[in-house]
């Protein structure tokens, strides 16, 4: 049997803690609020949806078994104080709520990348979850869990991730329809390669939309390649 594949009752304490890891390093955080800061990334591997622009396609699968404490315990030699667990998508593994805890506790400001497709309200209110609206052009909109709205504080959250203007337009309706820059933050971000940063930016100012726009400042830095 694989290891970490098996029934974790069978398994001793330190073994059933185990996630299932495609990469853990350092680099700029590109995106969201956190924009600038020095940031150890943790990805986790595996994810439910296929958008259709996914930038992280490599982390479907592979990777490695880990315990819970050597990821804090590799975490805590990069030295930052923030951390930003991702994937894949980190909440389709159940224990990733466990190691958000840790990270918490071991006194790191901690955010979540997470599609919007699975529950978050089970996360630790210490984290910044930052939470995607799958709009349609990443083909994975039916998966939206609307019942996450609710469970978003102003130190959250929504990012839309654009590829066209159908895009744009639908996001608009929604941000209208769920009143969602009177819950949290809401950002709009271009499909890197596919929507002109500078069309979403001209069409943001327009509109006079109540959201902040954002590029992935580490796709300037370094190019599209894993890693960074
Ligand atoms: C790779 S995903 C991992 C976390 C989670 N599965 C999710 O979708 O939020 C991290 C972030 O990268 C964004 N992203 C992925 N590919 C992108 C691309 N080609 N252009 C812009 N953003 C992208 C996603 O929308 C998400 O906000
Ligand atoms: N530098 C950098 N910043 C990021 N912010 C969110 C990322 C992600 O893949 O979730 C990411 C990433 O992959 N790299
Ligand atoms: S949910 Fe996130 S990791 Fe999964 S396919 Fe979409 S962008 Fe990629
Ligand atoms: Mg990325």
């Amino acid at each position: 049997m694989a290891e970490g594949d098996s029934n974790s009752q069978t398994l001793s304490p330190a073994l059933a803690e185990r996630l299932r890891i495609s990469e853990i390093f350092c680099s700029i955080q590109g995106e969201s609020r956190s924009a600038g800061w020095p940031t150890v990334f943790v990805r986790l591997t595996g994810c439910p949806l296929r958008c259709t622009w996914c930038d992280t396609e490599y982390a479907f699968h592979g990777g490695g078994w880990r315990s819970i404490d050597d990821i804090v315990q590799e975490v805590a030699t990069h030295k930052t104080h923030h951390v930003c667990v991702t994937g894949g998508e980190p909440l389709a593994q159940k224990r990733c709520l466990t190691l958000l805890q840790r990270l918490c506790d071991a006194g790191h400001e901690v955010s979540l990348e997470t599609s919007g497709a699975l529950d978050v309200s089970q996360v630790d209110p210490r984290v910044i979850k930052v939470v995607d609206l799958k709009a349609p052009g990443s083909g994975e909109h039916k998966r939206n869990r609307w019942q996450n709205i609710p469970s978003l504080a102003p130190s959250d959250q929504i990012k839309f991730v654009l590829a066209d203007r159908a895009d744009y337009d639908w996001a608009n309706a929604v941000l209208t329809e769920h009143k969602l820059h009177e819950r949290c933050e809401v950002l709009y971000s271009p499909v890197h390669g596919s929507l002109a940063p500078r069309e979403l930016a001209e069409w943001i100012l327009a509109d006079h939309l109540p959201v902040r726009m954002q590029m992935q400042l580490h796709k300037l830095l370094w190019g599209d390649v894993p890693g960074h």
